[in-house]
């Protein structure tokens, strides 16, 4: 058993502008690799040894799941020890599982609590209550699942076991839902020769971290030509696994680097097959210049050129991007701003309006599904982060380069990805107050 902490509410952040900045940072786990491990380790009835687990809010929801389910859990200093579930099959008495506000953690977990044969309600709290989840009313029921949901939405209700078998699957809205279904499939002893056909493929670079992390667990699927590939069941082996450093946090880093000065950052891969590592090729667009040498990354200030970007397949990247455009020397155009209405906030709207406030101009286009970014010197100033995690670390980022402090709340939603943000900006010589 783990003793886990609640973090503290409604916090405002004054963050200040900064001449310069020229710092060296660890990088924290990536929330995408550990509730990927942790969510395989629970279906996982041989030992897992896990090191390196965050404490940001959607590791430890999905570590509370797995200490909940698991047959064993032990923390050992760093490691997390998991001897998962022993016979999904004789799973049959009636569950209630709280997902917190993780979006990944109910798409990836709900199909895969459907491979019980038990009745299991699934809900949530905050920001994940609004967000769509019609896509298990819709496809569940083809694979032998009962579902009730609120709306299409949260809290839902499931009854399985779920029934593998092929089928067609649309990925325009999430790419969560087929890391549901192809860890559900694999962990499956009811799994034959199937595929699973992709269509309309977005934020494709998680699907492929999902194979590659379910590799580490010894199941190997092909995916070739937008489709799964399964035979008979297998058994996930006994592994041991070093949860990677998180290029989606690194990338408010990256961008301070960028605008503010030079930061060397450890504890990233750069074989990685995390999607936000394309801030790289960004930040060079932008004409920073990039040096990796080894396992240290660093990141320096050169001249701000205006860039274009496609953020279709990292839209997590969308809100540190349009930090970086505001300081470009031309408007910048980043698409995919579709990607981006079903977040934690609405997180075009959110960052119009909350650049707005300080005085940087984006216009949104849904027709061509792109933002414009002008260029502009932020004033200082209150704004709001709309109680999501990016928007709250994008105008902290913005404020270095502000003309004078802003202040921001709902600024303890870092907590979700980055819990440890605050602490270490700080760390690179910005100022910080924070007031509950
Ligand atoms: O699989 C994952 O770890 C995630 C997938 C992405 O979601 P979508 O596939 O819904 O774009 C991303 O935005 C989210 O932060 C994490
Ligand atoms: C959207 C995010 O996560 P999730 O969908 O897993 O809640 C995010 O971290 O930006």
């Amino acid at each position: 058993m783990i003793t886990f902490v609640t973090n503290t509410n409604d916090m405002k952040v004054t963050v200040y502008p900064v001449r310069g900045i020229n710092a060296e940072c660890s990088i924290p786990s990536s929330k995408s690799h550990a509730q990927r491990v942790l969510a395989l380790a629970l279906f996982n009835p041989n030992k897992t040894e896990i090191t390196g687990i965050g404490q940001s809010d959607d590791e430890q929801v999905l570590l509370k799941i797995a200490d909940k389910l698991a047959y064993r859990v032990d923390q050992y200093g760093e490691v997390t020890s998991i001897e998962g579930i022993r016979d999904i099959s004789s799973l049959t008495r009636p569950l209630e599982i709280s997902t917190g506000e993780s979006g990944l953690a109910t798409r990836m977990l709900t199909p895969m609590l459907a491979n019980f044969h038990a009745d299991i309600i699934i809900t949530g709290k905050g920001s994940l209550l609004t967000r769509p989840m019609n896509f298990f009313d819709t496809v569940l029921p083809h694979l032998g699942v009962q579902v009730t949901s609120n709306n299409k939405k949260l809290p839902l209700h499931i009854k399985g076991p779920l029934q593998p078998k092929s089928y067609q699957l649309d990925g325009s809205q999430s790419s969560q839902y087929i890391t549901g279904l192809l860890y559900a499939y694999a962990t499956s002893p009811l799994l034959r020769e199937c595929t699973l056909q992709l269509e309309n493929v977005t934020s494709r670079p998680y699907i492929d971290l999902s194979i590659a992390t379910l590799r580490q667990f010894g199941i190997t699927i092909p995916f070739q030509d937008d489709t799964l590939f399964f035979t008979s069941p297998a058994q996930l082996s006994p592994t041991t696994v070093k949860i990677e450093g998180d290029w989606s946090s690194a990338s408010f880093f990256i961008v301070a680097a960028a605008l503010k000065g030079k930061v060397t950052l450890s504890n990233l891969s750069k074989e990685s097959k995390q999607a936000d590592k394309a801030i790289l090729s960004v930040i060079r667009d932008f004409g920073a210049t990039v040096t990796i040498n080894e396992n240290l990354i660093s990141i320096e200030k050169g001249n701000n050129k205006g860039f274009e970007f496609d953020a279709t397949h990292c839209p997590d990247l969308f809100p540190p991007l349009a930090v970086l455009a505001a300081s470009a020397d031309s408007v910048c155009k980043i698409k995919g701003l579709g990607r981006l209405a079903s977040k934690e906030s609405d997180r075009a709207t959110a960052l119009q309006i909350e650049m707005g406030k300080l005085g940087i101009r984006i216009d949104t286009d849904h027709e061509n599904d792109t933002m414009l970014i002008y260029p502009g010197i932020a004033s200082g100033g209150t704004v709001s982060a709309h109680n999501d995690h990016r928007i709250a670390m994008a105008l902290s980022v913005l404020a270095l380069s502000a003309s004078s402090p802003v202040t921001i709340s709902e600024a303890e939603s870092v907590n979700k990805s980055f819990a440890e943000f605050y602490d270490l900006l700080s760390e690179t010589g910005v100022r910080i107050e924070k007031a509950p």
